[in-house]
């Protein structure tokens, strides 16, 4: 690992650590455990928490995809679905980009459905991130396009119309070496990667995406989240919350 890479990696397990030692309920009953290679941290700490005993072994772990289902259960956490628990206490996952209000691009490990799902059931959605997902605007750090689960025959048609409505580039997500062909989601359908450039009004942006025939979510995850944790390189952690405050964390 370089070192470049390295500092990213301690970022992120900073801000997870942070952000479960800050948001873990005491009497939590129910936990979302969100996707992406941050989330892992969360879920490191949480097991060390249960085998300290300050978290109780009796609480039931909601995944948002294959990936986190597998670590909830390499953790030795009880497994539940989100079909069976839609009251969650609290939901931790990653963001590929998050703006000063707190709305996030999300879907880069192609997990959005159901980590919007999962986040839409919990009373408090925190994000877990490194420093270079903490932007002034959506569009403007993760340059990939904003992540869109459509239904595979609808493919064509909706990347028409994403490049209709002004996207700059329109994707089909592949698999590459690992996957001939287009990457399938949990859900069985496909990604399509638009870029806008700067969104300036995200809100907009989501409901006119959403409203496509064929669409099946958005990553955009607007006014979602409560609190976002972001490790930074010097090893202080910049925590920003729904109600516009911002704390550094030394
Ligand atoms: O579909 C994937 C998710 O939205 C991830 O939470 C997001 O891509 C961030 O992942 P990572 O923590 O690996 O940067």
């Amino acid at each position: 690992m370089s070192s470049v890479e390295a500092t990213i990696e301690g970022a992120k397990r900073l801000a997870a650590f942070t952000a479960i030692d800050s948001h873990f309920p005491k009497d939590a009953k129910v936990v979302g455990i969100g996707s992406g290679s941050t989330v892992i941290y969360c879920v490191e700490r949480i097991v060390e928490k249960k085998l300290a005993g300050e978290i109780s072994s009796d609480v039931i772990y909601i995944p948002t995809g294959f990936q986190s289902k597998e670590l909830i259960i390499n953790g030795g956490l009880n497994l539940g679905a989100v079909d069976g628990y839609p009251v969650i206490d609290v939901a931790f996952d990653g963001a590929d980009e998050v703006d000063p209000a707190l709305n996030c691009i999300k879907g880069g490990g192609a997990c959005l459905f159901q980590e919007k799902l999962v986040a839409e059931c919990a009373k408090k959605f925190v994000v877990v991130a490194d420093f270079r997902k903490n932007s002034t605007a959506l569009g403007t750090q993760w340059l990939q396009g904003v992540p869109i689960e459509v239904v595979p025959t609808a493919h064509a048609k909706v990347r028409q119309d994403l490049l209709a409505m002004g996207a700059i580039t329109a994707t089909l997500r592949l698999g590459g070496k690992a996957k001939a062909g287009a990457v399938i989601t949990d859900n069985c359908n496909v990604i399509i990667d638009a870029h806008f450039g700067k969104i300036s009004d995200p809100v907009a942006l989501a409901q006119k995406i959403k409203l496509l025939v064929g669409v099946v979510e958005v990553g955009l995850f607007i006014n979602m989240a409560t609190a976002s944790y972001f490790g930074n390189a010097d090893g202080s952690v910049t925590a920003k919350f729904s109600n516009g405050e911002v704390s550094q964390i030394q």
